[in-house]
């Protein structure tokens, strides 16, 4: 192959500013991507000379032998490949709350409703990797099973670092501020990424990234899943269209930093524990790359909802965005399921979520707005734990007030919210962080027990009469002049 004359910008690739960053659509796809004109090998992975002299380096998702459907592995091609590092040394201090091994030792079980207030803004200057606190989780990276469920709260840029999660995929969901705040600046390997409360990244385990912070602060939720990889759900009888649509996947385009970085640190998580190892150079050094193991984006406000159209409560799992699955069929290591927008038209049906108790376990974090099952306590960036078999559903306010409306109620609008929820049929052991932390919110409870019996032995509608609950209740339902409602907000 002809080598084309190195000729390489010092910060290189493309211009573009953040906000106007271009991607490349889609699920799943074969990418490809160059930063430089036939920087790409044609024909081939591995010639013996790249264009400009690059050196080829694949990242694997899944074993070689994987079948191919499932078969994740993308080529890079790299200014310096990225052995190209001092040791690893664990990283001094460690980091006491970052957890991927779930036991006696790092861990409780507690089949406790649990629910957690936002945390503020952190008091020292911390980013992204030292913001980072395991909530709850389960099964062990090591043995390529389970999930932890992380949040974080960060108000300083990663300078001169990137981290690497050796441990598995995360899926990260910025929730602080509005939706038209930059969020957070993600550089990865295979280029940038920004990505805006509303929005959710996932970066894929094993590729190098580092945070930016453009608005000094940033808050959110982190999902990792071991051993699995996020996928779309299958759509069963919604048929071929519907929910997320793969052409709304946002993959970046190639683009590299070629300046010299000395005491450049790569901080790597394996096993829950970090590591750090120096080099000279950035790791987002990659000309061109091709592959399906990728970095992506999606926005949550393009999300497809389905929803009830005459009666009863639908199971939340219709509107699961992306699902992690596990060896089971139709069984998830962990889905992401949204509460979007969404009309609720369904007749005589008592319309918000149903009491219940789920076998599989449920974390539910708020991005913006009021959620549907609770008028109150829990807030944007505040989080709630659900676990196997634990009873729960609206809070007393919600149902009272809801039963008030009466059997004739209009359609309504469920406006200005994005609830989400991560579910595992993996049951989760609660960490350190969370069970210690002054934001657990341990009135949580009362929430339920003003729930009063209405049971009659006088019949069915003598049975209704005597639902005999406040209108003052009943008007804390807030009705907008589109016929949107806002439980309690
Ligand atoms: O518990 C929750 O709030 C999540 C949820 C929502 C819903 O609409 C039905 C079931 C369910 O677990
Ligand atoms: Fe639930």
């Amino acid at each position: 192959m002809e080598r084309p004359h190195l000729e390489v910008a010092p910060g290189g690739g493309d211009a573009a500013p953040w906000e106007r960053l271009p991607y490349q659509a889609g699920f799943g796809n074969h990418f490809s991507s160059e930063a430089m004109e036939v920087a790409l090998p044609s024909g081939q992975n591995n010639p013996l000379h790249c264009p400009y002299g690059l050196y080829a380096e694949q990242i694997s998702g899944t074993s070689f032998t994987t079948p191919h459907k499932l078969n994740q592995r993308s080529w890079l091609y790299r200014i310096k490949p990225s052995v190209t590092h001092e040791p690893f040394h664990p990283r001094i201090p460690g980091h006491k709350y970052l957890i991927s091994e779930f036991n006696q030792s790092t861990s409780a079980a507690t089949p406790t409703q649990l629910r957690w207030k936002p945390v503020d803004d952190p008091e020292t200057p911390t980013d992204f990797i030292d913001g980072l606190y395991t909530v709850c989780g389960a099964g062990s990276s090591y043995l390529r099973h389970g999930f932890a469920i992380h949040m974080y709260a960060a108000n300083k840029s990663m300078v001169g670092c990137a981290f690497c999660n050796a441990d598995g995929d995360f899926l990260i969901v910025p929730q602080k501020g509005s939706k038209y705040v930059y969020g957070l600046w993600i550089t990865t390997e295979c280029g940038r990424l920004q990505v805006s409360p509303g929005e959710m990244v996932v970066l894929p385990q094993g590729f190098r990234f580092s945070v930016d912070l453009p608005d000094g602060c940033s808050r959110g939720y982190v999902s990792e899943v071991f051993g699995t990889h996020f996928q779309l759900p299958d759509l069963g009888p919604i048929g071929a269209n519907g929910l997320a649509a793969a052409r709304d996947f946002l993959v970046p385009v190639a683009w590299f930093d070629n300046n010299v970085h000395p005491g450049y640190t790569i901080v790597q998580k394996f096993g829950g524990e970090l590591f750090t190892a120096k080099q000279d150079f950035s790791p987002f050094n990659v000309v061109a790359w091709h592959g399906n193991y990728v970095p992506y984006k999606y926005d949550l406000s393009k999300f497809c909802p389905f929803n009830t159209v005459l009666i009863d409560h639908g199971d939340p799992s219709v509107n699961t965005v992306l699902t992690a699955p596990s060896d089971k069929p139709g069984v998830a290591i962990l889905d992401f399921v949204i509460f979007p927008p969404r009309w609720l038209v369904a007749e005589h049906t008592f319309r918000p979520p149903y009491y219940h108790r789920n076998c599989m376990s449920e974390f539910m974090g708020l991005i913006y707005g009021t959620y549907e099952a609770k008028a109150d306590g829990f807030s944007p960036g505040g989080a709630s734990l659900h676990s196997c078999m634990t009873p729960h559903g609206p809070d007393t306010k919600t149902y009272e007030a809801t039963v008030s409306r009466g059997k004739d109620a209009e359609p309504v609008r469920i406006a200005g919210t994005m609830a989400f929820m991560f579910e595992s049929y993996l049951i989760p052991r609660v960490c350190p962080w969370a069970l210690e932390s002054p934001n657990l919110d341990r009135d949580y409870y009362q929430c339920w027990i003003g729930l009063r019996s209405h049971f009659s032995c006088q019949g069915r509608d003598a049975a209704s009469r005597h639902i005999s609950v406040a209108n003052d209740v009943a008007g804390e339902l807030q009705h907008g002049e589109d016929g949107t409602v806002a439980p309690g907000s």
